[in-house]
């Protein structure tokens, strides 16, 4: 199968027999490791801990005490549930906003009632995988074994903390932390035609070639229509809240609270204008104009040549075959721009008055009142200031009224016209395109819920790092994904699904606030274009946290993934198929990993770098990681040391994938930790091996394996074996036939 080629066949097994050296025993109770008060609020989400211990020997004779330790996360059903109902709740909006959208000619309208009746369907699915996920109170793991079931297919595959606490003598203790989960992937719906990598994209083409149909806007425009009504749907109420407040400051006759609540008007208002400003709004507006009853075609449509002349970025918008483009005459484009302006005029009003009653109140007050300009009034009588006092009420609320029907007015014209702009995607992509969206949900939230159990015991195990913190808040943590799958068959689809489950993590923003009560569970708010997870810390260590994140402060994230292929699949891959997009991922994830350090080197404080870098050569590692990826040497795992190695030293959040978490991860967790042992704290050389096997014979996760096929053995056998690169095979013994 290649590697025997190369000469690497001779250690598929290890003899272990003399291992006194290396001491193992299980222990019941799991390390915090990172300070008692951390305890309760990680034990809160980490579940059912399997721990070992070992002894090895150092370099220099003495002993290393290792603590290996693996935990489920009740995260692992906690997030898919807060999603699918941030989901549902999306969803029955929109099916809201479409129904919302008024009347329409009989073509858009068919089209409306087909598209809401699919999107009540994927609803009540949702609902439905909802009510089962439900029922699951306290599941914390779902085995491999699990991995096609219907119902679970928001929760990822056997999730797991896997850490390492190193004692070792003249050395500070160290903890590596490693999340193990399944590859992010639609397992349920499959894989024959490949993943959301290939289909989001072959998706997008047909979408621009059915231009006859409907109208096709990009991918950004769909984006910012649902941005621009998310706005909406989030000012509207808040505008009537601040516009509530000045009422009450005004029946108060309290001139600084009415100030403040102008204020806080005054800024949402001008948010809310600004969100109307774009240029969809007004192609859209336009477009919806079409499709009414009235909007009577007065000229055939051009016919379109190529996919980009259907973008109505700058065009006035195509509109359906049976339908045509109007003629200026029939649409006064202007009327749009009088109710939108009218906003920002009706709100000057507000202002000129509160100013006007302010003035009004001081000069009474100061009896006889004073010029602009500070001089007292010499006038006796002004017969304005000598009005009795006011009541400021009765002026503003006729204004406030006024203000709130111009709203009224642009919300419900925008509002219709970007659901129309959502009806065209919707309705071009009937029913591929909602599989697709409930593809990458799928997708989305088995990876989100790994990121954010990474996250919260990134942020428990490294609170007392001031360095941390700040990076925390200037640049984000980088989350690195190590993939093991193959460029072959299934794995393909599963590889294309990881990749943009990965990179949709990016729309992912973490809120650190304080805990008010015992849940300590993280909380999700947001739709499918951004998402802030707010993540509770108990008021003492909440108090110690930097100003910024304090005040609420998003903190991002920056994921990258790196993908070798190391079994026998990969083989093929190699010799007889493609590899390209392993190449592909690997390439553009290297970007990404550079742009994040330059990041990190421009805006962490220059002695915090001067200091890193004597420590650490993160520029030669980057190289390095660059020579191996464009090498296209084949299994090339090198690569995944190094990405690992410069996650390590730039604070990040590490992961390992592979199809079941369980197998090749094992392999590959066990030498992430035997390598860290011998390289950071001097394991005798001699012991590499001993160590190594140990850990795969006796360790956590052949636990793991057991608790997901209730068998101890790793599911290879010695063809596969031979395939593995040399360090990736498990000791003789372990590993066999079993009923994966
Ligand atoms: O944990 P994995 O490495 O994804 O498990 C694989 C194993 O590597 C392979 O040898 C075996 O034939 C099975 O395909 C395992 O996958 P399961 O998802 O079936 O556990």
């Amino acid at each position: 199968m290649g590697e025997i080629e190369d000469g690497e066949a001779d250690h598929v097994t290890t003899d272990v027999q003399g291992q006194k050296c290396a001491l193992v025993c299980g222990c019941a109770a799991p390390d915090g490791g990172s300070g008692k008060e951390n305890l309760p609020f990680l034990n809160a989400v980490l579940k059912n801990p399997v721990c070992k211990l070992y002894r090895f020997p150092t370099s220099d004779n003495k002993w290393m005490r290792i603590r290996e330790q693996m935990s489920e996360s009740i995260l692992s059903f906690h997030i898919p549930k807060e999603l699918i109902s941030l989901h549902i709740k999306e969803d029955l909006c929109r099916n809201q906003e479409l129904k919302e959208l008024g009347e329409l000619s009989p073509h858009w309208d068919n089209l409306r009632k087909n598209v809401l009746t699919h999107c009540d369907q994927m609803v009540n699915m949702y609902q439905d995988i909802l009510t089962e996920l439900s029922k699951e109170t306290g599941s914390s793991f779902k085995s491999s074994s699990s991995k096609g079931e219907k119902t679970l297919e928001f929760v990822p595959i056997n999730l797991h903390l896997q850490r390492m606490h190193v004692h070792s003598p003249h050395l500070k203790d160290a903890l590596y932390d490693v999340i193990t989960v399944g590859a992010p992937a639609a397992h349920f719906q499959g894989f024959k035609n490949g993943g959301l990598r290939k289909l989001l994209h072959r998706f997008e083409m047909e979408r621009r070639n059915t231009g006859y149909q409907f109208i096709y806007y990009s991918p950004e425009n769909t984006a910012k229509a649902k941005e621009v009504l998310s706005n909406i749907n989030q000012l509207q109420p808040l505008i009537a809240t601040h516009a509530d407040l000045l009422l009450n400051s005004a029946s108060q006759h309290s001139p600084d609270s009415l100030k403040n609540s102008l204020k806080m008007l005054s800024e949402k208002t001008e948010l809310f204008v600004h969100a109307f400003k774009d240029q969809l709004v007004r192609s859209a507006l336009l477009a919806l104009y079409t499709a009414r009853p009235g909007g009577v075609p007065k000229k055939p449509p051009s016919p379109k040549s190529s996919a980009e002349d259907s973008c109505p970025q700058d065009a006035p918008p195509p509109v359906g075959r049976q339908d045509s483009i109007p003629h200026h005459s029939d649409y006064d484009e202007e009327e749009w721009d009088r109710v939108w302006a009218s906003v920002g005029k009706s709100l000057n009003c507000i202002i000129d008055m509160v100013d006007k009653l302010i003035a009004r109140d001081g000069a009474s007050e100061g009896g006889g009142g004073s010029s602009k300009d500070g001089e007292k009034d010499a006038s006796p009588v002004d017969p304005i200031t000598a009005h009795p006092r006011e009541d400021w009420y009765e002026q503003l609320c006729p204004l406030i009224r006024a203000l709130q029907d111009c709203m009224g007015e642009v919300v419900n014209r925008a509002k219709q016209s970007l659901a129309f702009v959502l009806l065209q995607e919707l309705a071009a992509g009937l029913p591929q395109g909602l599989m697709l969206t409930l593809r990458r949900d799928v997708v989305f939230s088995q990876a989100l819920a790994g990121l954010v159990c990474g996250f919260i015991i990134k942020l428990h195990t490294s609170l007392h790092d001031p360095g941390f913190l700040q990076q925390l808040h200037t640049v984000g943590l980088v989350v690195q994904y190590e993939g093991l799958l193959s460029t072959y068959s299934d794995e393909i689809g599963m590889l294309e699904d990881m990749a943009v489950g990965i990179s949709d993590l990016k729309k992912v923003a973490f809120k650190i606030i304080e805990a008010k009560s015992n849940d300590v569970l993280p909380v999700i708010t947001g739709r499918r274009e951004h998402y802030v997870v707010e993540v509770k810390l108990p008021a003492r260590l909440f108090e110690a946290l930097p100003p910024p994140v304090r005040e609420g402060q998003l903190l991002h994230v920056h994921p990258v993934l790196f993908n070798v292929g190391i079994n026998e699949q990969q083989t093929l891959a190699d010799r007889f198929g493609d590899v390209s997009l392993q190449e592909s991922i690997n390439q553009e994830n290297f970007e990404l990993l550079k742009e994040y350090y330059a990041v990190f080197m421009e805006k962490m404080p220059p002695d915090y770098i001067s200091h890193f870098q004597e420590q650490n050569d993160l520029k030669g590692l980057l190289e390095n990681l660059h020579q191996n990826i464009q090498a296209k040497k084949r299994k090339n795992v090198e690569i995944m040391w190094l990405a690992a190695t410069i996650c390590r030293k730039l604070n990040g959040i590490r992961f390992t994938c592979c199809k079941s978490a369980k197998d090749r991860t094992s392999m590959s967790v066990t030498l992430e930790q035997c390598s860290i042992l011998r390289d950071e704290h001097q394991l005798h050389k001699d012991f590499f091996i001993r160590a190594l096997d140990c850990m795969r014979r006796e360790g956590c996760r052949i636990e793991n394996v057991l608790k997901n096929v209730k068998c101890r053995k790793y599911a290879f056998n010695m063809l596969q074996l031979m395939a593995f690169p040399k360090y990736y095979r498990p000791p003789e013994g372990t590993y066999g036939k079993a009923d994966t």
